[in-house]
């Protein structure tokens, strides 16, 4: 093999830059078998996505979704998952973080009980970014990661407890533009789990899973027909592994409005391989606007205003809390946006109290473990968790929700209460184009205003200008009555770049991307129709091909 190239099966092609580092990841081995997955099942994924392309033509003609009657049988009958594998049982805490070297530390040793790594709504989906993700997480479950700070000459390394590993891989849509199958972008999801998957499975099952694993978190899933083909990727991946069939376990993001009326479904299709659904609040807010993006009489109030006590926030979290309970798994809770604040005691505490009194509802709803953004988060929300769950791993038999049975189809689409504003409309701007800028820049998770921000929060940001826009909605909260019109919306575009350049200071904003994300945030939010993902377009701008470098072809 010529040096600095990776070596590639057949009908594979790397265009992302070569490192020695990563020739370690994107082995001829582990590289053939993503591009096995992505044969066997690139006309599944293809036919996925373009039933979400049909269902949306129906919401945008007026169709709401609901529950399918073709499949009531499976919603009506007893049945439940596979056991909950032990190494997964409790799970009252789990910290969320991108997968860069540092944090992947931080998380692990964070005494959350579980660590999810995330290749999606908080990670930059760079070249730089995956592969070295996939290299730190190789090293994490192999229990030899280590970093060096040198600016504070500060060694990080793993403590003996540590949390246990969940990987979130991208979701169906995304493609990863620098391997090439067939001529073909790969399918962004196939890759990240193909290449953790190929790498950690026989470790993480010695040293994490007690022969279990490795476990997953599935994203932004529309309908149970993706899962299935997820499940069929467990299956390949165990039988090319030669592990058992359940091996691999899996938590189910339920965070688009589809899918909440799929949640019998989905566990059913993934019956072997779940380990749970979660309620991934925030996408599922963005999903509700876009699933109904052509529906003027369900416009959103302020994106501050949708919180979790909304009625069908509520309701789905409930339902979602009596499904996985009936059928024997987790019922995750959210991500409060809340995270720690430095500098200042009384806001800090306020911020921390918001918190508590988020996961206070999640656990006493019978959740059995959360999400936190922040390791400062961790001992708040394990003391909700610890007080009303006492020993228990888990409230899965405790209980049950049966009250949640009678939830409708109504109250899971009920139009959420309150006003809109100026304010509003000009926070979405100053965040949408300050965390697009952090992302183009490769940070997929920032800090703004005191709350995390992420795809998903930025995304509500997005469709929720588009949708004000649209429909040329009236401000009826602040008593100044102004419509959105695209005059008026250039104008908050100008002051609120304005704005931000104060408070990031001149330098910043000039070397940084603002300019670029403004252009592609506006635009977004007034093209005529609406995009389906901010991160689809903008992504063709952190694409960075490596021609010259390019690939060896070795034969199979
Ligand atoms: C909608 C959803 O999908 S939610 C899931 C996706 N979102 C996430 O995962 C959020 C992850 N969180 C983060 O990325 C960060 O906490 C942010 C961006 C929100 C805040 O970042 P910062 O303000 O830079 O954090 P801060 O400076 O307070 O960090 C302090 C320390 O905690 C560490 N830290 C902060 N958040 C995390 C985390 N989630 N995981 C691990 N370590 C973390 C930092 O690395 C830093 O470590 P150090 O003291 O050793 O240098
Ligand atoms: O992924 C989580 C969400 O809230 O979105
Ligand atoms: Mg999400």
């Amino acid at each position: 093999m010529d040096l600095g190239t990776y070596e590639v099966p057949e009908g594979v092609d790397i265009l992302g830059r070569y490192d020695a580092e990563f020739a370690k990841i994107l082995t001829k081995d582990a590289l053939k078998f993503v591009a096995e997955l992505q044969r066997e099942f690139r006309s599944d994924i293809k036919h996925a996505l373009e039933s979400r392309r049909e269902a949306k033509k129906k919401y945008n003609e007026g169709t709401l979704p609901g529950f399918d009657p073709a499949t009531s049988h499976i919603r009506d009958q007893e049945w439940l998952c596979a056991p909950v594998p032990p190494a997964a049982a409790d799970r009252k805490v789990e910290i969320t973080g991108p997968v860069d070297r540092k944090m992947v530390i931080n998380a692990l040793n964070s005494a959350a009980k579980v660590f999810m790594a995330d290749l999606e709504d908080a990670l930059s989906p760079t070249w730089e970014n995956l592969i070295s993700g996939q290299v730190n997480l190789k090293d994490a479950v192999d229990g030899t990661i280590s970093f060096h700070d040198k600016v504070r000459n500060r060694v990080y390394k793993l403590n003996d407890q540590t949390a246990k590993l969940f990987v979130r891989p991208r979701g169906w849509h995304l493609p990863e533009a620098h391997i090439l199958i067939d001529g073909e972008p790969a399918t962004g999801c196939l890759v990240d789990f193909g290449l953790y998957f190929y790498h950690n499975h026989s470790a993480f099952r010695r040293t994490q899973g007690a022969g279990f694993g490795p476990f997953f978190y599935l994203p932004k899933m529309e309908h149970s027909r993706e899962a299935k083909i997820w499940n069929s990727v467990f299956e390949k991946a165990e039988d090319v592994a030669g592990i058992e069939r359940g091996s691999i376990r899996a938590t189910v993001l339920i965070e688009t409005l589809p899918a909440v009326f799929q949640m019998d479904e989905i566990l059913y299709e993934l019956k072997e391989h779940s380990v749970g659904l979660n309620c991934g609040r925030w996408d599922y807010i963005f999903s509700y606007v876009k699933t109904f993006q052509t529906h003027p009489d369900r416009l959103l109030p302020d994106r501050v205003q949708v919180g979790m006590t909304q009625h069908f926030m509520k309701s789905y979290s409930d339902l979602l809390i009596r499904t996985c309970h009936r059928r024997g798994v987790h019922a995750m809770g959210g991500m409060a946006a809340q995270i720690p604040i430095k500098d200042d005691p009384v806001a800090n505490e306020a911020a921390l109290e918001l918190v508590r009194k988020d996961k206070l509802r999640e656990v006493k709803a019978g959740h059995d473990g959360t999400w936190a953004a922040h390791p400062g988060l961790i001992p708040s929300c394990m003391e909700v968790f610890n007080n009303n769950m006492g020993n228990a791993p888990n409230q899965i038999d405790t209980v049950k929700r049966d009250d949640a049975a009678n939830l409708t189809e109504q109250d899971l689409l009920q139009i959420p209460t309150g006003t809109r504003t100026m304010e509003g409309l000009r926070l979405n701007t100053r965040v949408g184009i300050q965390y697009l800028a952090a992302w183009l820049s490769g940070s997929g998770c920032v800090p703004l205003y005191n709350l995390m921000e992420d795809a998903a929060t930025a995304e509500i940001s997005r469709v929720q200008n588009w949708q004000w826009l649209k429909y040329g909605v009236e401000l009826d909260g602040d008593g100044l009555g102004e419509k959105v019109n695209k005059d008026l919306f250039h104008r908050v575009v100008e002051e609120e770049m304005a704005r931000i350049e104060k408070e990031v200071g001149t330098e910043k904003f000039e070397k940084g991307m603002y300019k670029e994300a403004c252009k592609i945030f506006t635009r977004q939010c007034t093209s005529l129709t609406l995009d389906d993902f901010l991160t689809l377009d903008a992504y063709n701008y952190i694409v960075v091909h490596h021609p010259k470098e390019g690939t060896v072809k070795a034969s199979n």
